[in-house]
């Protein structure tokens, strides 16, 4: 692909897409630049590992490039779009990965024409698995939501979402990997009580992941029904799921998924001004 893509914040996320990006060859790695705020070694590790470009003059990184990605924190926003507005020309792309923060803010901040696309990828971008999804705004075509899901399929699915959706897939697909993780690291703490060998455990922790992950891809049976199936009454499953519902389980994971949709309006209510 022959675009020069700018990555603004040299975080996490910013290294899982640029690891997704670089470990197939949708994007040559010498066409990826990374600057950042002022951490110079984080730039430096990230040149030595992807071997992608670096530059601590954003303007330069800027103009060398055709898509902008901005990946600063929410509450960086208004600063990074006062400093960069003057550099910003009709002819790019800006991507924004921020959570909450909306297109609508992002074209009024640099007071130009020059679309913006928000999109809201997971940290399973590093190994090519993101579920992202993707949304234009006022000034964006076709033609610059089909490049932005180019680029992104480097790293995983896309998945094209009205903007006042956008909240609530953050919850779902963005954050959500967290919250598996969440789970998962509960399991490893059943691990260590029972005193298993977490060598033995893990892989088959993994194994089961991948086979639900799996079995709901391709089963035309819902959650609920293939639940069921391994529910035996008066067996094992019963007994564990029982504890789970006396524990609330699934008003919890509603709520959980419900309090991450509202953090991101109210990232969009703090920061936007
Ligand atoms: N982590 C995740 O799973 C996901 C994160 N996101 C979004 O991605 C964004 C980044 O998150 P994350 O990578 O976790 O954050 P990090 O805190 O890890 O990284 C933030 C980066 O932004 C840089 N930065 C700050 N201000 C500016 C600026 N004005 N210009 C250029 N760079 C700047 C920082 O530079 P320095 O270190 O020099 O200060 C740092 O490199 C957030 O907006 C978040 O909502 C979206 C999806 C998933
Ligand atoms: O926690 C956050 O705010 C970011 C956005 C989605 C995942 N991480």
């Amino acid at each position: 692909m022959n675009q020069t893509i700018a990555f603004l914040g040299a975080g996490s996320m910013a290294e899982a897409i640029i690891a997704g990006m670089t470990a197939n060859s949708v994007i040559p790695a010498q066409q990826i630049i990374a600057t950042n705020n002022s951490n110079k070694e984080r730039l430096a590790e990230l040149s030595s590992k992807y071997h992608i470009q670096t530059n601590q003059n954003k303007q330069e990184a800027i103009t060398d490039s055709n898509v902008i990605i901005l990946a600063m924190k929410p509450k960086d926003i208004k600063k990074a779009t006062d400093e960069i507005k003057g550099w910003i020309r009709e002819d790019q792309i800006i991507v924004s990965l921020l959570a909450g923060i909306s297109t609508n803010f992002i074209e009024s901040q640099l007071d130009t024409n020059t679309p913006v696309i928000r999109v809201m990828p997971n940290t399973s971008a590093a190994i090519g698995l993101s579920a992202t999804t993707v949304t234009g705004g006022k000034f964006t075509t076709a033609d610059h939501l089909a490049l932005v899901e180019t680029i992104m399929q480097s790293i995983g699915t896309t998945t094209l979402i009205e903007e006042e959706d956008m909240d609530a897939f953050t919850a779902l697909a963005g954050s959500s990997p967290a919250f598996y993780y969440y789970m998962i690291e509960a399991m490893e703490r059943f691990v260590a009580d029972k005193g298993l060998d977490i060598d033995i455990a893990k892989p088959l922790m993994i194994q089961t992941l991948k086979g639900v992950a799996g079995m709901l891809e391709t089963s035309p049976d819902s959650p609920g029904v293939l639940r069921q199936k391994i529910t035996s009454p008066g067996g094992t499953t019963e007994a564990g799921l029982k504890t789970l519902a006396s524990h609330n389980f699934q008003h919890a994971v509603v709520d959980c998924l419900n309090q991450t949709t509202d953090k991101s309006a109210e990232l969009r209510k703090n920061f936007e001004k």
